[in-house]
């Protein structure tokens, strides 16, 4: 669905992101771990469109993205990100924007962000502006707000990092239920690797910038390939993780 072909991205002369040939293809559920700093948000808004590379070509169902159909192809996707970036306007208006700016109809809208408040447990919610919400509950309308775009694919960086422990399970066990059921092809960032098993267990691990293993997360933690400094990321999980797996 996705190609990242030589890519490289560079800030401040320095070289964040350095990828030969990564393919997501249709439907797959990918988790990326790393270190700090490693790129994993960096590979996110390259793979989302939401930052050219600096050399290298992205194909979008084999279709090179470029200037012209970047925005076209940008409409097809929908990312999350840690803060659930609400504007000052209800629950049901946030849900409805983003469908609004594609142009779909006012009953298709209505009916879409009935079904997804539904699903994501927040109808109670509709007529409630952001800031009477807790964490959770926000994040929930973000979630609600991506997946009512029905897009092809949907991003999610370190959406439930600052959320406290009892909500992240809620929200890690609504989400999976969720992509189960539209199967939609996900990239999900996170620091925790305790969230993947919820939702995947097919990981990338980025480190300095590049993809060091790219398989199941069973047998990365089980010691298959990669890098001393993803291994070192591994190490506090290995214990608690496998008997999981
Ligand atoms: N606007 C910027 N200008 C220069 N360097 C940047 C900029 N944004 C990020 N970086 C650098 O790019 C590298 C990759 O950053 P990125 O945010 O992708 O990492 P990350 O793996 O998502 O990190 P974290 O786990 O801390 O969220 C880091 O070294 C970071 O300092």
């Amino acid at each position: 669905m996705i190609r990242l072909k030589d890519i490289v991205l560079v800030r401040d002369k320095k070289t964040i992101l350095q990828v030969k040939d990564f393919h997501l293809a249709e439907g797959e559920r990918l988790a990326v771990i790393g270190p700090n700093g490693s790129g994993k948000s960096t590979l996110v808004k390259v793979l989302a469109l939401l930052e050219p590379p600096t050399s290298g070509e992205v194909f979008f169902r084999g279709e090179k993205v470029t200037s012209k159909n970047n925005l076209a192809i940008r409409r097809r996707m929908a990312v999350v990100f840690q803060e659930p970036l609400l504007l000052n306007i209800t629950v049901f208006n946030n849900v409805a924007q983003g469908m609004r700016f594609r142009g779909i109809d006012a009953e298709e809208i209505q009916r879409r962000v009935e079904y997804w408040l539904d699903r994501f447990g927040i109808t109670a919610l509709r007529n409630r502006k952001p800031l009477n919400l807790s964490g959770g509950e926000a994040q929930r309308v973000s979630l609600a707000r991506a997946f009512a775009l029905e897009p092809e694919v949907i991003f999610m960086d370190e959406p439930f990092s600052a959320l406290d422990f009892y909500t992240r399970m809620e929200l890690l066990e609504s989400l999976g239920a969720r992509l189960a059921e539209t199967g939609a092809t996900t990239v999900f960032v996170t620091h925790d690797i305790n969230e993947i098993p919820y939702l995947t267990d097919n990981v990338a691990a980025i480190d300095g910038g590049m993809i060091a293993y790219k398989g199941r997360l069973d047998s990365l933690l089980a010691g298959e390939v990669a890098t001393p400094s993803v291994q070192r990321l591994l190490q506090p999980f290995k214990k608690s993780m496998l008997h999981l797996l």
